[in-house]
Formats: C-alpha cells, sequence, structure tokens
C-alpha cells in the first residue's frame, strides 16, 4: 500500500492507494501532521512506501521521523517523469505541476491534455499528444482572490466564497461575488476557447479545492476531479519504480 501526501500553499491532503485503487483520503492540519501520519501507518499496517510532494510550507523531519517505518520519497525534478519538459525554466517549475501533468500522460495516452488546478492558485498545464510538455499559467485561486480584495484595499470586506446566479452585482457584497467567481468562471473559459484555437482536439482535467464549485459555473461540461493530484502521485511513483 502506498500514501501520498500533497502539501499545498492552503492545504496538506493524503490519500491511501493499494496498487492503482483509491483506498481512503485524508486532510491534515500542518500542526497535526505527525499525529495524522502515524494514525494512518496504525490503520494500514502494509503500507509500505510514503510520497510527498510539496510546493507549500514544509519540514521534511515531519516525514522523516517515520523512516524507520516506512520508506520516505520526497517527489523532486531529478526524478524521472513520462513527458519531454518544454518549460524554459525547468528548474522552478511546481513539483505539483510536475505530477499533474504526468498523471495526465499516463492515464490520457496519445492525446493533448490540459490541466487545470483550482487551489491556492489557479494552474493551467498543456500536455500536447506527443508527450511534450509546454507549460500554461498561473493566476490567483479563488480564495486568493477573495482575500486579495480584502488585504490591499480599505473599503472591502473579506466575504466566503458564494455562487453567484447574477452576473449584475447590486451590491458590494454581490458586485465582489460576481467579480470573483464569474470573472474567474470565464478566465478558464476563455483559456479553454485559446487552446481550442491552437488544438482541435484535447481533453480537460479540473481539480484543486475548487474544481466542483467552479465546474458549476463553466460554459463547457467538465467532470471535477478533486483527487487527480493524489492520484497522479501515486502514478508517477509507480513510473518512478519501474523506470529509475
Ligand atoms: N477547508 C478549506 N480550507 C481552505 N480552502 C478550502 C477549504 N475547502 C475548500 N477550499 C477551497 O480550496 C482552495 C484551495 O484548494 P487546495 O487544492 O486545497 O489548494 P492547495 O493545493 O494550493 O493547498 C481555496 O481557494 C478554497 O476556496
Ligand atoms: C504555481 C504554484 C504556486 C501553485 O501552487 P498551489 O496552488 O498548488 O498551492 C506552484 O505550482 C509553484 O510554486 N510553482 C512554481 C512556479 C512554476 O510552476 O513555474
Ligand atoms: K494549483
Amino acid at each position: 500500500m502506498i500514501l501520498t501526501i500533497d502539501v499545498g500553499n492552503t492545504r496538506i491532503k493524503g490519500a491511501v492507494f493499494e496498487n492503482d485503487t483509491f483506498v481512503e483520503q485524508f486532510q491534515f492540519e500542518p500542526k497535526a501532521l505527525q499525529n495524522g501520519i502515524e494514525s494512518i501507518l496504525n490503520k494500514y499496517l502494509s503500507a509500505s512506501d510514503l510520497v510527498v510532494a510539496s510546493v507549500g510550507n514544509f519540514d521534511k523531519n515531519d516525514f522523516l521521523s517515520f523512516s524507520n517505518r516506512i520508506s520516505i520519497h520526497f517527489v523532486s525534478h531529478h526524478d524521472p517523469f513520462p513527458f519531454l519538459n518544454a518549460y524554459a525554466t525547468p528548474n522552478t517549475l511546481g513539483i505539483d505541476r510536475m505530477v499533474l501533468a504526468s498523471g495526465a500522460t499516463i492515464r490520457y495516452p496519445n492525446q493533448n491534455r490540459l490541466v487545470i488546478d483550482a487551489g491556492t492558485c489557479v494552474t493551467y498545464d498543456f500536455i500536447s499528444q506527443d508527450d511534450v510538455y509546454l507549460g500554461g499559467a498561473i493566476s490567483p485561486g479563488l480564495r486568493l482572490r477573495y482575500q486579495s480584495l480584502n488585504r490591499f484595499t480599505s473599503a472591502l470586506p473579506l466575504l466566503e466564497s458564494e455562487c453567484p446566479d447574477y452576473f449584475i452585482g447590486n451590491s458590494t457584497a454581490n458586485s465582489i461575488h460576481s467579480g470573483v467567481v464569474n470573472g474567474l468562471a470565464h478566465e478558464i473559459d476563455g483559456f479553454i476557447e485559446e487552446y481550442r484555437m491552437r488544438y482541435p482536439n484535447f481533453i480537460i482535467i479540473l481539480t484543486g479545492g475548487d474544481a466542483e464549485f467552479l465546474a458549476k459555473r463553466l460554459k463547457n461540461t467538465i467532470f471535477a476531479n478533486s483527487n487527480f493530484l493524489l492520484e497522479s502521485l501515486n502514478q508517477t511513483f509507480q513510473y518512478k519504480m519501474k523506470n529509475d
């Protein structure tokens, strides 16, 4: 069994896999990470590998303290990946984006793929059908948009995200909801259109903490898979085991 952990900029998420089968998922408060891992290992005594991908703040020792019980792997730029990386700055490409690209390449062979991860940031990653990672885009995520309107103005309140069923916001709150939610939905629809002009066929994977919330707002019908990063982490690790 494999325990995968994704340290994002907002949350730490984990999942246990038996080969390719998703068994259970977890979320960790940073302070409770070690206790969380401890209880997972006590529940899944046959867990053999702990695979960590991080773009957030983390202390390697939180994981290394378990190295007498399970073998620990930190996904790095030096690992083998199933695509050719055409990014001009491959050493600064987020590990999460590499893992997403890896999962998309393995899961959807011989087709163009666009991965949209709506997390702290919204990342767009495009992998062509000949398995070349081209890059994409990074923009502020949903919560970050609400937070930055509040943080960098004097008058705007901090709101919890809410799905507007209107376009014209008729109050301060509704204007913010329209700007943030409709704005991000238009951004995603717009990016998809731009890619479609360049590549007539590609599949779209929508993931991240806001995937389900946003899927309802998009013009394109896209099935949200919130676990795609953790599933991809499992597949990236298996690919490494076969190719290292
Ligand atoms: N309990 C939660 N705490 C924080 N953000 C949440 C929560 N549930 C959903 N979200 C949404 O998830 C987004 C963060 O997604 P996530 O995939 O966890 O980010 P990251 O991988 O960057 O840590 C935020 O924009 C927020 O709107
Ligand atoms: C863009 C990101 C901050 C996204 O992080 P996330 O929203 O998943 O927490 C992360 O992928 C990152 O730090 N990237 C480095 C820059 C790059 O990918 O080019
Ligand atoms: K992201």
